[in-house]
């Protein structure tokens, strides 16, 4: 019954990935590709970020690593063991928040996690009312306890569903937009919580079709596209790769971009008066030089900073706030 948790198909996985996918597919029944060949490594220890625009596929891998679904194709482990298939022995491990939380509104928000802990045949019932404790504590909703959890704002109730998924130990929380329809307070509190938890070594998952959100908390990104991976890493080093495209503004271009050339800057594009490129490796102040010793009149000359927005804009060849 247990799967083995070593064997040929694991001696290419890296040994701290906690969530590792290889050629997970998933087709709907309507024929909708959602995911498609997907070959994802999220590190033990990281916040990575899963951001792609609406439809990209991230709810789709979700429900396939939580085991709610079941791929077309491929395969997918979580703490090292293959789901759907070891979802039951994996899940106890794994806190998660997917599509907001069920919670009833009648309820206090007490009463709600006694609820939810009393669901898990794994809780000992004597140790409920200080786990129930710990976790209100942990989300900061102590003062709020005993509100009625439908008199609790949309950030008030995500918090909630958090305490729920942290009322046991976890290695693992899966947070499907966590800030989605939040204000900026709630985002803020929400992004608060996750570095919190994060810094305590738990490993978190969050979707988001927020770039900014990602930058801010991710210590690791993927980002997704139509189904498809487009590339994941480090968040500093995929915004260090689209950093400091050299710009040049001036009225003579063509000029500008053949000395630019001879200097070793490559991937050269002219706009206007506006000359850009990959700068070459050596002091920007010398490039700038010889533009102006070759008789370039310079109006403009400097590195732009990247962002990881410019990272996603450069690997896909759109803009972010597309639909599906
Ligand atoms: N149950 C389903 N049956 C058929 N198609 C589906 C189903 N669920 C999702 N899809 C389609 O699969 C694609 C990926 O959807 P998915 O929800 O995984 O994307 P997403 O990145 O999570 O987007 P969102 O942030 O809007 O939830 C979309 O084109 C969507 O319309």
């Amino acid at each position: 019954m247990e799967e083995p948790v070593t064997g040929a198909a694991d001696d290419e996985e890296p040994t701290h990935a906690v969530i590792a996918t290889r050629g997970l597919t998933k087709r709907y029944r309507g024929g909708q590709l959602a995911v498609d060949g997907l070959d994802l490594t999220v590190p033990a220890g990281s916040v990575f970020g899963f951001l792609g625009p609406n439809g990209s596929g991230k709810t789709t891998t979700i429900r396939m690593l939580m085991g709610l679904i079941e791929p077309t194709s491929g395969t997918a482990r979580v703490l090292g063991r293959p789901v759907p298939r070891a979802a039951r022995a994996v899940l106890p491990q794994v806190g998660a928040l997917i599509e907001g939380p069920a919670l009833y509104g009648f309820l206090s928000g007490r009463d709600n996690l006694l609820r939810y802990d009393a669901a898990d045949p794994t809780a000992d019932p004597r140790t409920r009312p200080g786990r129930v404790a710990a976790a209100l504590d942990r989300v900061g909703l102590t003062a709020a306890a005993g509100k009625k959890a439908k008199a609790y704002s949309l950030g008030m109730r995500q918090r909630l569903g958090l305490a729920a998924a942290l009322l046991q130990p976890r290695r693992l929380l899966v947070l499907d937009e966590p800030t989605n329809g939040l204000d900026p307070q709630g985002m803020r509190e929400i992004r608060a919580l996750v570095r919190e938890l994060a810094s305590d070594g738990t490993t978190v998952f969050l979707s988001s079709h927020l770039l900014d959100e990602i930058e801010q908390v991710c210590t690791h990104v993927a980002v997704m596209t139509r189904g498809r991976l487009v590339t994941q890493g480090p968040v500093a080093e995929l915004a260090a790769g689209a950093r400091g495209r050299l710009v040049v503004t001036t009225p003579d271009p063509a000029d500008a971009a053949r000395v630019l050339k001879e200097r070793g800057a490559t991937d050269l594009v002219i706009a206007g008066d506006r000359v850009t490129a990959e700068p070459p490796d050596q002091d920007p102040a010398e490039v700038n030089a010889a533009l102006v010793t070759a008789g370039v009149r310079v109006r403009g000359f400097g590195l732009e900073r990247g962002s990881l927005e410019d990272a996603f804009v450069a690997l896909t060849g759109e803009g972010f706030d597309v639909a599906g």
